[in-house]
């Protein structure tokens, strides 16, 4: 269930002040599921040079896409492969034999023929290099043309116990969401985009799949659901095994591309919870039977360039998408769950995945080393509606508390206020250098 008021969610025009107030104070409709996917890039801010590239993206993007589509890293490496059988190991000897001459001529123009291949190869190289190199930096302009914060709302189905009263129905475009709130007033929202309860997880992913390209570009990105508890957020984030959501998608988008490209990267992977405000990694074994006893704690760091590092997190180096499984598992057994009136496997901290990358022969990246964070957040939840009593109802105030931080840190950055009170929750320390700068 959600609730949404205009109160609660609040959002102006993308281009250069979009606000979002993630803070649960609206009215009830308990027959409505949503949640919302906000997505964030650290990406530089539009210029004035900006309004030509928008003009021609399209068209650059499109040419791009057609010239490119041949010019694949393995189509390239495989007919290096043949030309390099194909070259002969010594040089010819000239033949004094006459009948010998004719080989010798076929052996030169073959020679020739090579060359030339070999030339046209050199030139393939590198346009296929220039062509990617446009390609990303298009990519990465249009991400920047479209806000670094982008917010996408997904509307679940109702199960089948529930159904949509006649009072809260609500319609919906491609990006807006008309909730009646009375009988003759209708309230607004609107969105980068708005999934429809028949949305695939195919869908979605498909609007969040170019940020995990820009993560290979070198950049920061953070993705995140956020919404009442049981409107789908672990399932937009997690998925089904039959029905796989953005975080296993996305990780293997980021192998595939990693793989394809000519520079080779080091991955980490590490999985901690915010519980009660308190920082817990996922992949130390025994955290849970032990009650937390003799496990190194978890402090917040901030290095000379503003980056920030978590001192003793778990960063296991992982090679594919199988290993990441793997450890996703681990880490999902430990995190904490409930079941609350609202979702039977109600999550009960915010749960976040962290990739970390290092590529060092790529000198196009915009850094060295950067992150994909992409993260389950707990609940939002109206506690008095929901009867939360005792440690259920400390969790929820926990969870609400860095919701309401995090939607502060989000306003100050998009209303780029001098001050951005990063301070006011360990989940808004932890991402300072993937939501602002
Ligand atoms: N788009 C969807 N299609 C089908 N079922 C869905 C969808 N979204 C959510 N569900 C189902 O709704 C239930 C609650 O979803 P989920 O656990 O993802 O909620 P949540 O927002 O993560 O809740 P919490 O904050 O309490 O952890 C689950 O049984 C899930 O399978």
């Amino acid at each position: 269930m959600f609730e949404i008021s205009p109160h609660q969610v609040s959002f102006a025009s993308l281009t250069s002040t979009k606000y979002l107030n993630l803070v649960p104070n609206g009215r009830h409709h308990r027959d409505h599921q949503y949640w919302f996917l906000v997505t964030a890039c650290l990406a530089p801010y539009m210029d004035g040079q900006s309004g030509k590239t928008m003009r021609t993206l399209p068209d650059t993007l499109s040419s791009l896409k057609e010239f490119n589509k041949y010019l694949t890293p393995s189509w390239i490496e495989s007919v290096s492969h043949i030309i390099k059988e194909l070259t002969p190991t010594k040089p010819q000897k000239v033949m004094e034999d006459k009948g010998q001459n004719i080989f010798e001529r076929d052996d030169v123009e073959s020679d020739t023929k090579v060359a030339r291949i070999q030339d046209e190869m050199v030139s393939l190289s590198a346009q296929l290099k220039e062509i990617t190199l446009q390609k990303r930096e298009s990519l990465n302009n249009y991400l920047d043309l479209k806000g670094s914060i982008r917010v996408f709302c997904r509307i679940r189905p109702l199960s089948h116990e529930q159904s949509y009263s006649s009072r809260t129905m609500f319609t919906l475009d491609e990006s807006n969401v008309f909730l009646r709130v009375a009988e003759t007033k209708r309230k607004q929202y609107k969105f980068d985009k708005v999934f429809d309860p028949s949305s695939t997880q195919g869908d979605v992913f498909s609007e969040v799949e170019p940020l995990i390209k820009s993560a290979i570009d070198g950049y920061n990105v953070c993705i995140f659901a956020y919404g009442q508890t049981g409107s789908g957020k672990t399932y937009t984030m997690e998925g089904k095994p039959t029905d796989l959501g953005v975080i296993p998608r996305g990780i293997q988008v980021l192998f595939d591309r990693a793989s394809e490209s000519n520079s080779r990267f080091l991955f980490t992977f590490s999985m901690l919870e915010i519980y009660m405000g308190n920082l817990r990694d996922l992949l130390v074994p025994g955290n849970k039977t032990n009650g937390f006893k003799n496990v190194p704690s978890l402090a917040i760091k901030t290095d000379p360039d503003g980056g920030i590092e978590i001192e003793n997190l778990v960063a296991v180096t992982v090679n594919n998408f199988q290993e990441v499984k793997r450890l996703y598992g681990v880490g999902t057994r430990l995190r904490s769950t409930a079941s609350t009136m609202a979702n039977s496997t109600s999550s009960r901290s915010h749960c976040l995945i962290r990739i970390s990358m290092t590529s060092f022969d790529a000198p196009e990246r915009k850094k060295a080393r950067n992150k994909l964070w992409m993260i389950d957040l707990g609940g939002s939840e109206r506690l008095v509606k929901t009867k939360a009593t005792g440690k259920r109802l400390k969790e929820g105030k926990a969870i609400n508390l860095s919701l309401s931080a995090l939607g502060d840190v989000i306003d100050a950055l998009q209303t780029k206020k001098p001050h951005v009170p990063y301070r006011n929750s360990k989940l808004t320390q932890v991402l300072r250098d993937s939501l602002g700068k």
